[in-house]
This record gives C-alpha cells, structure tokens and sequence, in this order.
C-alpha cells in the first residue's frame, strides 16, 4: 500500500521536525496531528502523540512552553517523579497527584475512541505483511516514537518491544529514581489483551463507518495511556517502599504476593479514584451548547441523554482492570526491589 507508506513518512518526517524544532521545559514534548474525521471517511488518517519524551537537560530552552492543549498542560503541572528534583520530592502524596492527572487524559482518550464505531477490519484485514491495519500502526508509531525516545522514560512501554529501534537521543542525565527491576516489568501484552477483547466492546457501538486508521490511532492513544497510568505503579511502589522499609522487607524476603498486595491496598483510596473518574466521565462527557433556548445540561447531565462514554463504564474500566494491574505492577516491582 504505497499511499500509506508515503503518508506515514510524511507524519514521520513533520513529527520528527517538531520533535527538534518545539522549545520545551519540563521534559515534555507533544507532537499531534489530527484530521477531521468527519471529512476524511475512508481516507487515511494518523493521530500520532509523543509526550514526555526525555530530553537531555542540554536541549531544554528557556523559552516558555509554547500554547497547547489542556491535557497537555495537565501533565506538565503534574509532578514528574522522572523530573530533576524527584529523588527529594518523591511522595505518595505527589505520586497520587500524577495519577490523578492521567485520568484526565484517559477519559479525553476513551471519549475519543467511543466516537468511533467498532470498526472491526481495523483489527482484521491484513496489511502488507502485517496481519491488521492496527498492528501496521502500533508497531510503526512505537518505532518511531522509541527513536525519539519515548521508551526511555520507565512507565513508557512499548506494546510490541521485539526489534524496537533504539533512541536517537542523548541518554537522559537524570540519576534514575527506580530500582533497575523496573526495567524488567511490562503488562502489556495482557493490558492489549484486555483492551481488544473485554473493553473496546463495551465502548465503542457496533458498526463499521469506515475510519480504521484513525480508529487504530485513537486506540493507540487509549492504550498508551492506560499503559502509562499502571506502569506508574513503580513510582507508587518505590515510595511506598522508601516510607516503611521495615514493612516491606520481611514481605519482599519471604517473596509473599499476597502480603506485599495486602501492605500496598487502600481501598479507601480506591472508592475515591472510581467516584473521581466516573465523575470526570459525566462532566467532561457532556455536549456544550451555545444555544439560548437550549439548555445545555438536560435529561442525564447532557443535550441529548447521553453521554459521550457511559460513565459507570469508565468506574468499571478503574476497578476491574486499571487499578488492579496497577497494583499488580507494585508487587512486581516489590518482589524484585531489593535483588
Ligand atoms: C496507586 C495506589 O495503590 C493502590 C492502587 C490504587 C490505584 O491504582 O489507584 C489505589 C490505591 C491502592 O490500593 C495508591 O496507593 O495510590
């Protein structure tokens, strides 16, 4: 399919430019590149993100932080335990605040995705050698997306890791916060699993309208934040560990799952997260209308009955997957700290 190859090139190319060409603070670079959907039916399109790519503190300019997007602004505010000062500022209370953050653009992402029909030719139609459009794109993005970097930043995870290009940039100069362990832990060949199978049908409709590429884009984004969101888990399990050594160690020594699961569970704090995303589901979820006569919260919190991703199902998306493997990435982060 030679059109795509030169179209995927081409975003290559753009993204790669903006890559060196965007001033940044922060360490965090977003390049996205979106089409209209709506305009665009059968025709290719490509959402292609690159966020908290590590960037040599030689490159980071002074200049502020170019205009952009919300979530993205979200994520600079939110503290980084990757960031300069992290081994000092590394709290739980900081950590929470990350993940509290993430959830913003996990529920930006699924509302997305939800806009979108199933689409299943996306997942099934073999692609030059690939066998579907959507691997086509995952494996091509990481590709890309591991030459700028991205997988140098330890909750970034690549979901097809054989054979990545490795980064072209400058190691970062950051002594790392985490146990090397964490190099060793990734979920996700079972967070895609999950996705594929259990969640997509539940969020996107029955239907086909055409748009695979910016359907397997979409899912991409979905996948990439999920990913990030439970790999931060390191970050939870390494000052969970560094506030009560004492409580851990004779758990990591013994190798007990059970008991590290037990030390490192709030499910105060787990009540709370479902409440919060739910909530954040019916609020960002809603149409907004600039009609007089209309008002714009009707029936269920929205113009039209509906939201744009049931909420409750965003609830479920935390308890029954999100935070479990999140917690399962503590405890094997744990069991490995102290090799
Ligand atoms: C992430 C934490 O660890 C566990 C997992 C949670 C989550 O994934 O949101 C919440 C509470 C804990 O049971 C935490 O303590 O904040």
């Amino acid at each position: 399919m030679p059109v795509l190859g030169t179209f995927l090139s081409s975003i290559n190319a753009i993204a790669c430019h903006n890559l060196l060409l965007i001033p940044v603070r922060y360490k965090l670079i977003k390049v996205t590149i979106f089409s209209n959907r709506k305009q665009i039916n059968c025709s290719l399109s490509l959402s292609l993100s690159l966020s908290l790519l590590p960037v040599s503190r030689s490159t980071i300019s002074d200049t502020p932080i170019p205009s952009c997007s919300r979530r993205i602004l979200n994520m600079a505010e939110a503290p980084k335990p990757n960031s300069a000062s992290k081994n000092e500022s590394l709290t739980l209370e900081k950590v929470r605040q990350g993940l509290i953050s993430q959830e913003d653009t996990i529920v930006f992402r699924l509302i997305e995705r939800a806009a979108f029909p199933l689409n299943s030719p996306t997942y099934h139609h073999k692609i030059s050698s690939s066998p579907s459009l959507f691997n086509f794109i995952v494996k091509s993005t990481e590709a890309l997306q591991s030459q700028a970097g991205r997988y140098e930043i330890p909750e970034e995870l690549p979901f097809f890791p054989e054979n990545l290009p490795p980064s072209l940039l400058p190691p970062p100069a950051d002594p790392p916060v985490l146990h090397p362990a964490a190099a060793s832990i990734n979920l996700n060949k079972k967070i895609l699993d999950i996705y594929l199978k259990q969640l997509l049908p539940l969020f996107a409709e029955p239907g086909d309208d055409g748009n695979y590429a910016a359907t397997a884009s979409s899912d991409l984004d979905c996948l990439q934040a999920i990913s990030r969101r439970i790999h931060y888990g390191f970050y939870v399990a390494e000052v969970k560990f560094r506030d009560a050594p004492q409580d851990y160690e004779p758990a990591i020594r013994a190798q007990d799952r059970e008991g590290l699961m037990k030390l490192l569970t709030f499910t105060n704090v787990e009540e709370q997260v479902k409440k919060r995303v739910e909530k954040k589901a019916v609020i960002f979820g809603q149409e907004v209308s600039l009609d007089n006569n209309t008002n714009s919260v009707k029936q269920n919190g929205t113009v039209n009955g509906k939201y744009k991703v049931d909420p409750s199902l965003v609830s479920r998306l935390y308890g029954e997957w999100v935070m479990p493997l999140t917690k399962d990435v503590q405890v094997e982060y744990l069991l490995r700290r102290l090799d």
